[in-house]
């Protein structure tokens, strides 16, 4: 099949999250399956000096027609691997900055405007290549626009740009609202201007245009996608997406295992499989060295990795905050965002430093290295469309606490629900749910075996891609 991702992220391109993975993993694994996938993305300034596409093609200019004004582009093309191309959409005014969506502070004020142009130029590239996508797959809210911009695109100039489209919703939490007066700028018929259309509450809404427009709505797990059919986890948009429920389907997510990988990983100090974890010692031995905790201590070490940010539930961690100062354990928390939960965190370090520690940036390595050198994983989410954590540090032999949402429920096996399969420790989405894995937890680092045996259930797990994939690939062909 000839297949085409738009996303706004890409890993090892651009990455602020699970979104740059996900796509990067499932474009890499259909290319090596034989299909032709392309996968457009923002010519962000980290892409363009990345040194795969320092040398990209430049392919054609472009001109989009924006409201009242025509914006000029330019699309460049590279190759990363067999069967896989990336184009690029360029134009500097929009994209060529620090960051993907924002300062740090605040997102920019022109993301509609940019990611409205990056749809239209999408668009604009399959017509001028001449593509003719058996599917064209977009993902969140960047690129949600797309199914519908690419049809009214066809109706004008009588052509076929796409068999079937797919848009798949990797957090509805994000949805790209913005003030009603960019409607304009998307030069979509009016008709879409109203309640059956973008319109919402007044504003514009991207997500629900990719919900109600795509042939094809997927999200990140089982799970989720009956949860964002509810109130309580579908944003508003619960509604919306219950009209597509005979459409919808939850794929899970994979790892990457040629990223994520103990045995090969080239990030770690050491490497280690299941029948050998001597390598995941001396990884715990330099992750105690990096955070400054005495090299002997032999409680068990909590590490974190993600966004700081409601969802993740650095509050319910908070909230413990007794629990880590008095309790013999550790625990290393890699991640920014807000601002508030960053200055707690960094507060509650600084009150135990020999073995609390915050690791404020995004660090690839870091996350490795914590993903391998910790005991326990915690991920406390209030809701999680999949969560890609949890998976790595099942392979990575670090047993996971997860709340019980969304993909966690359909990734995690709970050791005491499930004593001869179980892989991990699940909990309510609640502070006291924590408090209960947390302490499980010590429990469980004090009974070596036991701790040793759902480790390797963890490690003998298949996360792979492939079974990802070959979900899509029937999704796909079942739509054509
Ligand atoms: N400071 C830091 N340094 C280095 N790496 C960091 C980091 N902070 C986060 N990361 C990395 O970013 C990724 C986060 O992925 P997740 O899937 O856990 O969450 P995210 O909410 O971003 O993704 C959304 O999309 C994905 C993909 O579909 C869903 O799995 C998920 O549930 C949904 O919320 C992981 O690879 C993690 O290691």
């Amino acid at each position: 099949m000839k297949i085409v991702h738009v996303a706004s992220e890409l890993f090892p391109y651009v990455k602020t999250g699970g979104l740059a993975d996900a796509v990067a993993s499932l474009a890499g694994t259909l290319a090596d399956r034989g299909h032709t996938v392309t996968v457009f993305l923002p010519g962000y300034r980290a892409v363009l000096e990345h040194g795969h596409a320092i040398n990209a093609e430049r392919k054609f200019r472009l001109r989009i027609e924006m409201g009242d004004v025509f914006l000029s582009g330019e699309v460049r093309v590279f190759s990363p691997r067999a069967n896989l191309q990336v184009f690029l959409i360029c134009r500097d005014e929009f994209f060529d900055r620090r960051a993907a969506y924002g300062n740090g502070e605040r997102d920019y004020e022109d993301n509609a405007e940019r990611f409205i142009f990056f749809c239209k130029g999408v668009v604009e590239a399959l017509r001028l290549e001449n593509i003719e996508a058996d599917i064209v797959h977009a993902h969140d809210w960047q690129a949600a626009l797309l199914p519908l911009m690419l049809r009214d695109a066809e109706r004008r100039h009588g052509v076929t740009l796409a068999m079937k489209t797919v848009c798949t919703i990797h957090n509805i939490a994000f949805q790209g609202l913005f003030p009603r007066s960019v409607f304009a700028q998307t030069g979509l018929p009016d008709e879409l201007n109203n309640v059956d259309g973008l319109e919402y509450y007044e504003q514009i809404n991207f997500l629900k245009g990719g919900i109600l427009f795509s042939d094809r709505v997927t999200t990140v797990s089982p799970r989720y996608a009956q949860e964002i059919q509810t109130p309580e986890f579908g944003c508003g948009l619960d509604g919306v997406v219950q009209t597509r429920a005979d459409d919808l389907v939850g794929l899970l997510n994979g790892v990457d295992s040629a990223v994520w990988n103990p045995a090969t990983d080239a990030l770690l100090p050491a490497r280690f499989t299941a029948s050998n974890l001597r390598g995941k010692e001396t990884c715990r031995a330099e992750l105690l060295k990096r955070c400054g905790f005495d090299p002997a201590f032999n409680g068990p070490i909590f590490g974190m990795v993600c966004r700081l940010t409601e969802q993740k539930g650095v509050d319910l961690v908070l909230e413990n905050r007794d629990f880590f100062l008095t309790e013999t354990c550790g625990l290393v928390v890699l991640g920014s965002g807000d601002k508030r939960m960053e200055a707690e965190l960094r507060t509650l370090a600084s009150r135990a430093p020999d073995k609390i520690t915050l690791c404020a940036k995004l660090d690839e390595a870091m996350s490795h290295l914590i993903e391998a050198g910790a005991d326990f994983f915690v991920m406390p989410s209030l809701f999680e469309p999949c969560g890609l954590n949890q998976m790595y540090s099942q392979v990575y032999g670090t047993i996971p606490l997860t709340s019980r949402v969304g993909g966690l429920v359909d990734t995690v096996i709970d050791i005491d629900a499930e004593p001869e399969r179980g892989t991990g420790i699940t909990f309510a989405p609640t502070a006291k749910g924590l408090r209960g894995g947390l302490m499980r937890a010590i429990e469980l680092h004090a009974r070596k075996d036991d701790y040793t045996a759902v480790q390797r259930r963890g490690m003998a797990r298949d996360f792979s891609w492939n079974t990802a994939a070959a979900a899509y690939e029937k999704l796909y062909r079942d739509a054509i």
